[in-house]
């Protein structure tokens, strides 16, 4: 099994390249798997991938830290997003949001398709996660997005991954570290370095054991 593990920065996996003796890079390659890094944000994930994902690989390992809204999620804490959505992707219409789905453009909503039975997987909880460009940060839209999507977790880059694994059909696992809730901007309470090490830990023990 060839893995092509994807990360938005390379401090995100800093714990995993060390532990591998990995020169720091935007692509490397072990002879079990090759690390891409894309650089933050949808647009150049998909660039990235576009580049560097091809049928060579049996599974895209997506690994990040993101927010959750789940207030009862402990920060720290290691997930599986399942399902990921474009929650930008449509146009407002008075006051209201029409998705991609509604204007008949496609659609938001992308899942991670795999049939692994691993046993590292099957201690994580599967959730829901959206993804976007602007980092959601007012009481307003937090209420608004809860309303209309109820996600549990928001990053940056998890549909842009899941979407070029869809179109390639090759299997995908999105895993995401939470390191702050999302609420009004105060990134004094993230807890970036804790979210990192548990997600490089669950990781590591991963492509150890696959
Ligand atoms: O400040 C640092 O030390 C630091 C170290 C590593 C990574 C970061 C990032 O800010 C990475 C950005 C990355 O994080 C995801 N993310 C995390 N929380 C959220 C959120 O609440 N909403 C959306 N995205 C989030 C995102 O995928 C970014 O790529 C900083």
């Amino acid at each position: 099994m060839k893995i092509l593990l994807v990360a938005a920065t390379s401090a995100e996996i800093s714990i995993l390249t060390e532990h591998f003796r990995l020169a720091e890079a935007e692509f490397m390659q072990t002879e079990k798997f090759d690390i891409l890094v894309t650089g933050v944000g949808m647009t150049a994930t998909a660039f990235a991938l576009g580049k560097h994902l091809t049928e060579h690989y049996n599974l895209v390992l997506n690994l990040g830290i993101a927010g959750s809204f789940d207030p009862g999620i402990p920060l720290g804490t290691v997930l599986n997003v399942t399902t990921d959505e474009l929650s930008e992707l449509g146009a407002e219409n008075k006051g209201a949001f029409l998705s991609i789905e509604e204007l008949g453009f496609g659609k938001s909503s992308h899942q991670a398709h795999n049939n692994l039975l691993h046993s590292d997987l099957s201690e994580l909880r599967k959730v829901k996660g959206i993804t976007v460009n602007t980092v959601h940060g007012t009481l307003q839209s937090i209420n608004e997005i809860k309303k209309r999507l109820n996600p549990v977790t928001e990053s940056m880059e998890g549909a842009a991954v899941l979407y070029c694994c869809e179109k390639e059909g090759i299997p995908c696992l999105q895993i995401r570290s939470i390191s702050n809730y999302v609420e009004p901007r105060n990134k004094d309470s993230w807890k970036i370095g804790l979210a990192i090490k548990n997600l490089n830990e669950w990781a590591i023990r991963f492509l150890t054991n696959t």
